[in-house]
This record gives structure tokens, sequence and C-alpha cells, in this order.
């Protein structure tokens, strides 16, 4: 599989503030991929680098083996804000046709029809719609730019879940027919799951985990039962969150069980369930409670 965007020892720092410090990611073409951390991680610091809206004190960013030189725009990529506050002015086919022009593989006519389904009206202002309309404006022009690498940061913010739905049936048609490089930030990796292959987790700059999403929902389990239990049949296991209830004991691990485990587990009469990916992303990488 060929590599169309690599960076190598990325470092960012805003002042004190070490913002990334060390960022090794790998994206192949024609691949979906998640990019998760909590707020301040340092995603869109991460995507605004590959972007070349900001430049690295340290590392490299490599787009089909070039490197980015300071200053450049990445003609292959194409980054869609979270928010973009410059167009207020400029009604939503207005930056359609902004846009447009620096995608090569532009397509009005999807565009249009992605207009209709996202009931957007392209004479409205860009200042005049809500959050969600904000947000299926940039979802319209980087799934319309067809561009071989699509970076999204937060695509979905604001949109109710109905919207939420149409975005990644609409990806996933889309890709199925015109195959690309997707990366997209998130904190929603129960939704995203069916659709990302892969995902990268950042954690104070750092990435902490990189790994197939298929891997990790094979990894992620809920083991309970009695404590003395679920201690000793959890002894060389990585337990990533653990709460008891009198004598009874809820771990959460992320690692392989083998059948031979579960066997072993059903005899000391622990229940192994698989555990929601929402919950493993706060127990993994917030350590909080699993409500994010
Ligand atoms: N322009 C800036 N000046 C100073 N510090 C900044 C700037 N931009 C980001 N930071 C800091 O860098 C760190 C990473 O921020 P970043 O916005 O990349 O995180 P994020 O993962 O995108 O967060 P969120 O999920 O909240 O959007 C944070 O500590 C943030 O306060």
């Amino acid at each position: 599989m060929q590599v169309v965007l690599e960076t190598k020892n990325l470092l960012k720092n805003y002042g004190s503030t070490e913002a990334l410090k060390n960022i090794n990611i790998q994206l192949e073409e024609n691949r979906i991929y998640g990019l998760l951390g909590r707020n301040g991680a340092g995603k869109t610091t991460f995507l605004n680098l590959i972007s070349g809206s900001i430049f690295q004190d340290e590392g490299d960013i490599q787009f089909y083996g070039n490197q980015l030189k300071r200053g450049e725009t990445p003609k292959s990529l194409c980054y869609v804000k979270e928010k973009n506050l410059f167009f207020g002015g400029a009604k939503v086919i207005d930056l359609l046709e902004y846009a447009a022009p620096y995608y090569e593989n532009w397509d009005w006519d999807f565009a249009n029809k992605l207009l209709k389904l996202f009931e957007l009206d392209p004479n409205k202002k860009f200042r005049k719609l809500s959050r969600g309309m904000e947000s299926l404006v940039g979802i319209t022009i980087g799934l319309a730019s067809r561009a071989p690498i699509t970076a999204f940061d937060e695509p979905v913010l604001g949109l109710d879940p109905l919207m939420r739905e149409k975005f990644y049936n609409i990806l996933v048609e889309d890709f199925a027919e015109h195959p690309r490089t997707i990366f997209m930030s998130t904190h929603l990796i129960d939704e995203v799951s069916k659709i990302v292959e892969k995902i990268y987790i950042m954690e104070s700059g750092s990435i902490k985990l990189s790994d197939d999403m298929e891997n990790i929902k094979n990894k992620s389990y809920f083991i309970s039962g009695k404590n003395t239990e679920v201690e000793s049949f959890l002894q060389d296991k990585n337990m990533i969150h653990r709460e008891t209830h009198g004598s009874i004991a809820i771990a959460a691990i992320f690692d392989t069980l083998t059948i031979e485990e579960k066997e072993k587990a059903a005899a000391m009469e622990l229940t192994v369930d698989n555990m929601p990916l929402q919950k493993f992303f706060s127990y993994y990488a917030i350590g909080g409670d699993g409500n994010e």
C-alpha cells in the first residue's frame, strides 16, 4: 500500500505549551482513519501542521514521499477546519465556488446533490447558519473535493444524530465509488467504528495508541464477578478501569482473551462482556467514568 502522508518526529510548542511532542503517523492510500483525543490533546494542531496552516518546530511532513516545505499548501489535501470564521458575509454557494478551483477532482454534480441531501440553502449567508449547518457546508466541500487525502476536524460538531448518520452513510457510499484517504478527528468512537479502519489516540501531544478498529473491538472487555476472583483472573492482564460494588468487581481490560481464558473465566463464575467503544475510549484515553 502506498503511504500518502507521513509525519516524522513532529514537534510543536506554543510558548511553554508542548502542543505536539513527537508525532509519527503514516496514512496509506484509500483507507479511513480516525483521530481521537480529549480536548486540548493536540488534534487541531496536528491537522493545522499537515495542511501547512502553521509550521512545526521540529520534524518532517511528507506527502507521497515529498517533504512539505514552509509556506507550502499540500495540493493533494483538502482540510475541512472545525470552524471557519473568515467567510461570514459570503453565501454558501460562494464558499463552494471559492473552494472548487483548488481541487482537481472537484465534482459540482455531487456538490449540488449534497446541498439538497443536507437541506442547505445555497443562497443563505454563512454567518446566518446554525452550528450544524456550518459543519454541513464543510462536509459538502470535503466530500465534493474528492481530494486524494481529506482531513476533517470534528466534522459532525452540532449535527443531530440523523444528520450524523446521513453523513456517515454518504461518506461510505462515496468512498466505495471513489476510494481515497480520509482522516477524521472525532470524539465519537462508537459512531465511527463502522467506517474507520484504523484509529490514532492522542493524549497530551503524543500518540498513545495506534491500532486497527477490529483489534480494539477484539481486545475490549468487561470482566465482572466476585472481587477476589476478578483480581486473580486479571493478574497479568492490561486493566484500564476497575470498580467495586461491595464484594463484586467490574474490571475493564484492553487485552486479548483466548478461548481457554474465556473458559477459565466461566469456570470461575466471571462474566465476560464486550465493552462499548465509547467506554474503551473514556477509560483508556481519559481515565474517566465513560460518560464522555
Ligand atoms: N494558537 C495557540 N496558542 C497557544 N496555545 C495553543 C494554540 N493552539 C492550541 N494551543 C494549545 O495547544 C494544545 C493543543 O490544542 P489543540 O487545539 O491542538 O487540541 P485539540 O485536540 O484539537 O482539542 P479540541 O478537541 O478541544 O479541539 C492545547 O494545550 C492548546 O491550549
